[in-house]
C-alpha cells in the first residue's frame, strides 16, 4: 500500500529551510524544557537572563536564538512563557503528533516503550515490532508486539514518521532500510553502528557509552591536572575530545544547551 509522504523531518546541514541555524534548532528543546518547568510553577513571564540560566546557555546566545523565531521579548518584562512555549513547539513541529515505531523489543525496547515522557512531548509510540516469535504477541505498554514481516504494512497503515532502532547492531541497517522504504523519514538509532540513509531522511544516533567515554576523557584530564597541581580549563564544547575518540557527535559538556552550538 502506498500513502502520501509524511511531513519531512529533514533539515539541511547548516540552516533550516526557514533560515534558522541548526545550532539554534538543537538548543530549542532545552529552552522548551526550561520554559515548561517555569509554566508548571505558574511563572507567566521570564527574563532572558533567567531563561538562559535555566537552560544552561548564555543570555546573548539565547536572545539571538529566539530572535530567529521572531521573538524579542518585551523590555523590562521579558518573554511570555506560554507564548514562547507555543512558538518553540511550533518551530520544532511539536504542535502535531508524531507517530513512532520501536523495532527491537528487548531490554531497551521495553524501557523505551514504557517511558511515559514521549506523549507529553508530542510523540506517540504507535507500534512495537520484533523478529523473535517469543516476543511477538506480547503486550508491552498496552501495545501488542507485531512481527517483522508486517513492518512495512504497520508503518504505512499507521502513518508512522519516526522509527526507533533498538535491535542488535548487525540487524540495524536492514531495519533502517525497511523503515525508510515504508515511508519513515526520521530514524533514532540506538544500535552501535552507523546507519546509511538516502537524502531526505535524518538519522540521530544515541550512544550512552560514547557519552561515558567522553566523561572519562575529561575526568582523566582533570585528574592529570590535579596531579600536576593545576586544573585544566573546562571545555566549551566537546568537538575536540570527540575528534580524539573518533565519535563526531555528542551533546555532553558543562551544559547541554551550550554544547549544542
Ligand atoms: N545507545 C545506547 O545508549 C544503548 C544502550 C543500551 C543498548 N543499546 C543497543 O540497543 C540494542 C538493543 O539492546 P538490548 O539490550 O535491548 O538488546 P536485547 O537483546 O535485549 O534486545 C534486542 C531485541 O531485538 C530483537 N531483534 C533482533 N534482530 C531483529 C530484527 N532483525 N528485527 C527486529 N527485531 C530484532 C531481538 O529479538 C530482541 O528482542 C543493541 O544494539 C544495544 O547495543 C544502545
Amino acid at each position: 500500500m502506498t500513502r502520501p509522504r509524511p511531513a519531512r523531518l529533514v533539515r539541511s546541514e547548516r540552516a533550516t529551510r526557514d533560515g534558522i541555524p541548526e545550532a539554534t534548532v538543537s538548543r530549542l528543546p532545552f529552552y522548551l524544557q526550561a520554559l515548561t518547568a517555569l509554566a508548571e510553577r505558574g511563572v507567566a513571564t521570564v527574563s532572558s537572563e533567567e531563561l538562559a540560566t535555566a537552560a544552561g546557555v548564555g543570555s546573548a546566545k539565547l536572545r539571538k536564538d529566539l530572535s530567529h523565531l521572531g521573538s524579542y521579548g518585551t523590555r523590562g518584562v521579558g518573554y511570555e512563557v506560554q507564548y514562547l512555549i507555543y512558538q518553540i513547539s511550533r518551530e520544532l513541529g511539536l504542535t502535531q503528533d508524531w507517530k513512532v515505531v520501536i523495532v527491537g523489543i528487548g531490554n531497551l525496547g521495553h524501557a523505551l516503550a514504557n517511558y511515559g515522557g514521549f506523549t507529553s512531548r508530542g510523540f506517540t509510540v504507535a507500534a512495537l515490532v520484533d523478529a523473535d516469535a517469543r516476543v511477538v504477541g506480547e503486550t508491552v505498554a498496552g501495545l501488542t508486539v507485531t512481527g517483522l514481516d508486517s513492518l512495512d504494512q504497520t508503518v504505512s497503515s499507521l502513518g508512522i514518521q519516526i522509527g526507533v532502532v533498538a535491535t542488535p547492531g548487525p540487524a540495524a541497517q536492514e531495519i533502517c532500510d525497511r523503515l525508510v522504504a515504508a515511508g519513515v523519514t526520521g530514524v533514532l538509532n540506538f544500535a552501535p553502528c552507523v546507519l546509511t540513509v538516502p537524502d531526505g531522511v535524518m538519522v540521530r544516533r544515541v550512544d550512552l557509552a560514547t557519552e561515558l567515554q567522553i566523561l572519562a576523557f575529561h575526568e582523566q584530564r582533570r585528574a592529570a591536572g590535579r596531579l600536576a597541581g593545576e586544573m585544566p580549563a573546562e571545555p566549551q564544547d566537546l568537538s575536540e575530545a570527540l575528534g580524539a575518540i573518533g565519535e563526531p557527535r555528542t551533546t555532553l559538556t558543562k551544559s547541554r544547551a551550550e554544547a549544542a552550538g
